[in-house]
């Protein structure tokens, strides 16, 4: 399971359960929030929520009242003849059994609602936090957040609370009703059955432990199967077969141990139950029948009276089960909320077509930009960045890999915001252009391009969803993309992704560009690819780059220098800072410069 951490208010264990307290109970009854809109159903199923559980505590009644009716016992009840009470019975379980499935049917509607509504309230918060909340955390943790963490709030509002209700219901009004039936006997089962429920449940709790604790040693034995098998050229090349076979059996060693182990405890578990709880009952029905021997109790009483046993013992046993649930309830609440509660960026919140967004001229100034991200605040990326592009000048960023390319470019889009000095867009400092604005107005064709599982045609219009068919041609076209699409038997209903065909470098990229031409930006920024493409591919990608460059002011951040020759200006960034610039001539006429020196390289390479 993705590790949990938050930096939580609650006092969490490690499976991410909250002490229940009435702060930690106070904060998540604000999940409530989200039953509110359904709050008449929910109302409605707790109606049917309180009479399922009081038929179910008649049931017993009747059934010693029925076994005493065939000794002529139960005279004076308000049901004397056999037929009757068995008719009632009948009736009862009938009862029962429709207001069960109100109930059921009336929570499903409510938590199933409020969940989505969570979800979809939780999923709209995560596209909308900056990227600097995903850099603290892990993709697994917050995927987590969305699938246990609410699937476990799922649970408390649709099972949870009404087996709470239920069994806390089970328990009073039993020990009331057994009470009323013989206050000897019941003195003498509470003195003893609950007692040993209560040590069943710690020593079921330990088991419990120890079976996961054998889990986890059988999942390390699964992790080896998966790496070796995953990597097995490599096994293989190295000849480790057997010392792989010998890690593995030392791994499943340790998995037979704990399990082992394990079944000693279970061993005495059953033993326990047998003899322990078993043991409880008889000594019930022993007095219990002493009871019925001197007359102070009916054959009927006593029968009901133990099935209330059984009842009460099942519910003690199952509160101790519910206090764990609803402890990793309130963990998993108190996780949700804090997400729901952070700062999200301020991003436009309708959607809106791009052509209702205003047009940048797309003049850019860096001033004084220093930088450091924001996990790593102690390590300057960018010291005094100062440069200038005027609207349709094309500038190169050069420089080392880690030099902080990339990161020049991110602070554009404001990813992150600088932490000194100034960007400006068209003479307006980018933290005061509307986000959503300076956004729609930068295009981008990164390194590795990514495409959503889908068709082509869905992929090219992700630049401007309401783009026409005949512009998502053009655009194709432009791109360069045109050709390789219509060898494809579907064309551009060819899906891409997990479920698809897997494009090439170069055509995943010629799709990122015609995304680019469809979204037509001020704006451009092309980080090139580190690897190289063929010679072909590569050469119908600069084709299309440089289309696609036209009129926009363009930011390469160039790996490959031979394909930069034409920019207006190349600047060097070397350990954060601007160490050279120029045009490729003056830049490679200074021979000591690092410009010239990773010319030489390249060229060498190559
Ligand atoms: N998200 C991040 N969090 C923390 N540090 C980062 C992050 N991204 C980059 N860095 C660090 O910032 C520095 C600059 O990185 P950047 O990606 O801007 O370099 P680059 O010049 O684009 O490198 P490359 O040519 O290899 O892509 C590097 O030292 C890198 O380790």
């Amino acid at each position: 399971m993705a590790k949990r951490g938050f930096g939580r208010s609650g006092a969490e264990d490690t499976e991410g359960r909250t002490k229940i307290s009435k702060d930690s109970f106070r904060r998540s009854l604000r999940i409530f929030s989200y039953v509110l809109p359904y709050k008449y159903k929910f109302i409605i199923g707790l109606i049917f929520l309180v009479f399922s559980s009081l038929t179910f505590m008649v049931f017993p009644l009747f059934t010693g009242k029925l076994v005493d009716s065939s000794t002529g016992q139960a005279s004076g009840w308000f049901l004397e003849d056999i037929n009757m009470i068995a008719l009632g019975l009948f009736g009862i379980i009938l009862l029962q059994g429709v207001f069960s499935f109100f109930r059921v049917y009336f929570f499903a509607q409510v938590s199933e609602n409020a969940i989505a509504d969570i979800r979809r309230d939780l999923y709209s918060k995560f596209v909308q936090l900056p990227i600097s909340f995903y850099e603290k955390r892990r993709v697994g943790e917050i995927t987590s957040r969305i699938t246990t963490d609410i699937g476990q709030v799922q649970d408390a509002m649709s099972i949870t609370l009404a087996e709470l209700f239920r069994q806390t219901t089970t328990l009073l009004v039993g020990i009331v009703i057994i009470m009323w039936t013989s206050i000897k006997l019941s003195m003498f089962m509470l003195a003893t059955f609950p007692v040993l429920v209560a040590l069943a449940l710690v020593f079921g709790r330990k088991i419990k432990a120890l079976s996961k604790k054998t889990q986890d040693e059988l999942a390390n034995t699964n992790v080896i199967v998966e790496e070796t098998l995953q990597a097995i050229n490599t096994v293989k090349a190295f000849t480790n077969e057997m010392f792989e076979v010998g890690r593995y059996q030392a791994s499943l060693g340790r998995a037979v141990q704990t399990a082992l182990s394990t079944a000693y405890y279970r061993g005495a578990f059953i033993t326990f139950i047998i003899i322990g709880l078993f043991g409880g009952i008889i000594l019930v029905i022993w007095y219990g029948a002493t009871l019925v021997q001197n007359g102070d109790l009916s054959i009927g009483d006593l029968i009901s009276f133990i099935i209330y046993t059984v009842f009460i013992g099942a519910s003690v046993g199952g509160l101790g089960d519910l206090y764990g649930k609803v402890q990793s309830a309130l963990g998993a609440t108190e996780r949700i909320l804090e997400i729901l509660n952070e700062e999200e960026e301020t991003t436009s919140k309708a959607l809106r077509s791009l052509n209702e967004i205003p047009k940048l001229a797309g003049n850019i100034s860096y001033k004084n930009v220093a930088f450091a991200y924001p996990t790593r605040t102690d390590i300057a990326v960018l010291n005094n960045i100062n440069l200038s592009i005027n609207a349709g000048e094309k500038i190169a960023l050069v420089g080392p890999s880690g030099a902080g390319k990339s990161t020049i470019a991110q602070l554009l889009m404001r990813f992150y915001d600088v932490a000194a000095g100034s960007i400006t867009v068209d003479g307006k400092d980018i933290r005061d252009i509307d986000l959503t604005t300076l956004r729609a107005n930068i295009g981008i064709v990164p390194q590795e391009v990514l495409l959503f599982g889908g068709t082509i045609r869905e992929n090219i219009a992700y630049g401007r969803p309401e783009a026409t068919e005949a512009e998502i041609t053009a655009a194709a076209q432009q791109a360069n993309a045109w050709n390789f699409i219509q060898t494809f038997p579907e064309g551009m209903e060819t899906l891409v992704g997990e479920r698809g065909i897997k494009l090439s470098g170069g055509q995943r990229q010629r799709v990122a560009i015609a995304r680019a031409i469809l979204k037509n930006p001020a704006i451009l920024i092309l980080d090139e690819a580190t690897s190289a493409l063929d010679s072909e591919s590569e050469q119908l990608v600069q084709q299309a780059m440089h289309q696609l460059m036209q009129n926009r002011t363009t930011i390469v951040i160039a790996h490959r220098l031979a394909t930069i020759r034409k920019v207006d200006k190349i600047l060097v960034i070397d350990g954060g800072a601007i160490v050279e610039e120029g045009s490729h001539d003056e830049l490679s006429a200074n021979p000591e410069g690092i410009y010239a020196n990773l010319l030489k390289l390249q060229f060498e390479l190559n």
